[in-house]
Order: structure tokens, then C-alpha cells, then sequence
């Protein structure tokens, strides 16, 4: 659907995005980028649509009009309800269209139709947002954090709307977010960015494989514990917790007997996203 080779993307002088092994989203996929701020998530983005000058190549089947995007930031006029932006942008009338009817519907988005912009909370702002962009059922969806700025509640109602939205459909997404847990619900595959250079890029479960192993056990950051795990492998994680690195059954039940002898509550996991996300960072430094 979508290649990407020997991109370079500048910013003046700046290079903010190096993209050199070629890179392909598949139909029906869900990618979800993760970096930190300035990573050139949003830069590549604006590359595949033609937003922003770049070198090297973009391949794609798809016209302009096949690819929808959801930016991190949207303005729209707010001297008039939001039924007639509406109405305008889609060149629709919302009572003559069934399915933009249910799409409204979806978002419980009715009574808010009637208000202006500027009226509409942080999460009815982006739900605005996202009814315009699913209804122009595009082959490739781009969401630029698309729940940033929202309370947690807000945040996991509106990925769990999009989750199911997406749930039986074929539409490729890319997802771009800070959030964990929304990536864990919306992505397949993850595009980890560091500084305009690409970490890795494959599927959710061989990206954790590759950097935490099996499974990791995750317990609080003590003297205690330190001394318990000793000679297992410790992972890069959050100052305040205790990674271990388990890459067998028999290692990971070594590793819970000790702590469930010593009592020692712990989290067991074979998908963190924060987690494997450091360690390939810490990895790809360390090459
Ligand atoms: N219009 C611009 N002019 C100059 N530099 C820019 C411009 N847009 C982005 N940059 C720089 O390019 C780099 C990548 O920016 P980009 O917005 O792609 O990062 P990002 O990963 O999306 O970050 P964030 O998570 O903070 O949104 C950053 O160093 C940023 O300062």
C-alpha cells in the first residue's frame, strides 16, 4: 500500500526525519508510531502527504484523496454550529445521510451538533474531528494523537471507540501516540523513532521477543528485590521499578517461586510497550 525508502526530511539546516532501510505498510494493517517528543513522527506523516518537502522515495498506489489524516491539532470557524461545518466539509446533508447518521450516533455525538466549537470539550473537539475523518473512508486513516490532552476517562472511552469502529473493518490505520495503552488496543505492527532515525519497526509481539524476552517480571525498584533477582537479566525501565528479562518457562518459574517465597508483589507481562520501547532504544544506542 505504502513504501518508504531513503527518505530524509530537513527542517533548514535540521535533518528531523532519516528513514533508510525501506519501510511497507500492508492493507489492513495497524501501525502504531512511538517515539518521543521530536522523534519526526509527525514529520513523516507530512511526507507521505506531500505536506513537507522531502528526499528519497514515497511509493503508493493511492490518490490524495484514498489517504484521510486526523492532525494533532484542528481549527475550525467557530461562529457557526458544528452540524454546518459539518455539513460543508462533507458536502452532505446529515439528514439525508444514513451513514454519517450512524456515525454520529456511534460517537453519541447528537446533542452536540448544535453547539460551536469553541463549545465543545476536549474530547467532543476530537470526536468532531474523527467523524470527519472515518467518514471519508479512505484506504490508509492516519490519527496523530488523536487522544492527547484528554482526561485518562476520555482517553480510554474514545481508544475503545475506535478500537471497536475498527474491530471488523479492513481500513489501514496509522496511529501515532504517547499513550501505552492505546497503542496495546489500536496497533498490530510499531514504528519505534528515535531523533529522525528508525529503532525498528515490526509486529507488537516479535518487537517485545527481541527486547524483553519471553516475558518480563516488572516489581517495585528496592534493595530487596535487587538482591532476590540477582543474576537474572535486568532490563532498561522507569527509575522507581525492576525489570527482569525471563527468556524460558523454567526461568520465569525460578524467577516467580523466589518471589512468591519472599512475598514480593509483582507484575507479569508479555506485551509491555514501555518496556520493550526502552530497551530497543538502549539496544540501538548501544550498537
Ligand atoms: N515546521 C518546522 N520547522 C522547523 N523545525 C521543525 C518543524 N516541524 C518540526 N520540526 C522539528 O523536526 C523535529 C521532528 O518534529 P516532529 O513534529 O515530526 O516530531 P514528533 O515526533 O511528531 O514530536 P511530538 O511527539 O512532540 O509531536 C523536531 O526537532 C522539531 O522541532
Amino acid at each position: 500500500m505504502l513504501t518508504i525508502g531513503q527518505l530524509e526530511v530537513k527542517y533548514g539546516s535540521q535533518t528531523a526525519l532519516k528513514i533508510e532501510d525501506p519501510i511497507s505498510f500492508k492493507k489492513g494493517e495497524r501501525i502504531g508510531i512511538i517515539g518521543s517528543n521530536g522523534a519526526g513522527k509527525s514529520t513523516l506523516i507530512k511526507a507521505v502527504l506531500g505536506l513537507v518537502p522531502y528526499r528519497g522515495r514515497i511509493i503508493t498506489q493511492l490518490k490524495p484523496e484514498q489517504m484521510a489524516v486526523h492532525m494533532q491539532f484542528n481549527g475550525y470557524v467557530t461562529t457557526m454550529p458544528v452540524r454546518y461545518i459539518m455539513e460543508t466539509i462533507l458536502g452532505t446533508k446529515i439528514a439525508k445521510n444514513k451513514e454519517l447518521q450512524e456515525l454520529i450516533s456511534f460517537f453519541d455525538f447528537e446533542s452536540c451538533l448544535s453547539k460551536r466549537f469553541n463549545a465543545l470539550s476536549g474530547g467532543q473537539k476530537q470526536k468532531f474531528t474523527i467523524i470527519l475523518v472515518m467518514f471519508q473512508k479512505a484506504g490508509l486513516t492516519f490519527y496523530d494523537e488523536v487522544t492527547s490532552g484528554l482526561d485518562f476517562e476520555t482517553r480510554q472511552k474514545l481508544t475503545e471507540m475506535l478500537s471497536q469502529w475498527y474491530r471488523d473493518k479492513d481500513d489501514t490505520l496509522v496511529v501515532i501516540s504517547h499513550y501505552y495503552e492505546e497503542l496495546e488496543q489500536l496497533a498490530d505492527k510499531l514504528l519505534i523513532l528515535d531523533k529522525g532515525r528508525v529503532v525498528d519497526f515490526g509486529r507488537k509481539n516479535e518487537l517485545f521477543e527481541r527486547y524483553c524476552g519471553r516475558v518480563v517480571i516488572i516489581m517495585e525498584n528496592s534493595g530487596k528485590n535487587k538482591e532476590l533477582s540477582k543474576g537474572f537479566p535486568v532490563l532498561k525501565s522507569p527509575e522507581h521499578l525492576l525489570a527482569i528479562s525471563c527468556k524460558s518457562k523454567e526461568q520465569e518459574r525460578e524467577m516467580l517461586m523466589i518471589l512468591t517465597e519472599n512475598n514480593v508483589n509483582f507484575k507479569r507481562s508479555n506485551s509491555d510497550i514501555e518496556m520493550m520501547f526502552m530497551n530497543a532504544r538502549e539496544r540501538f544506542y548501544a550498537q
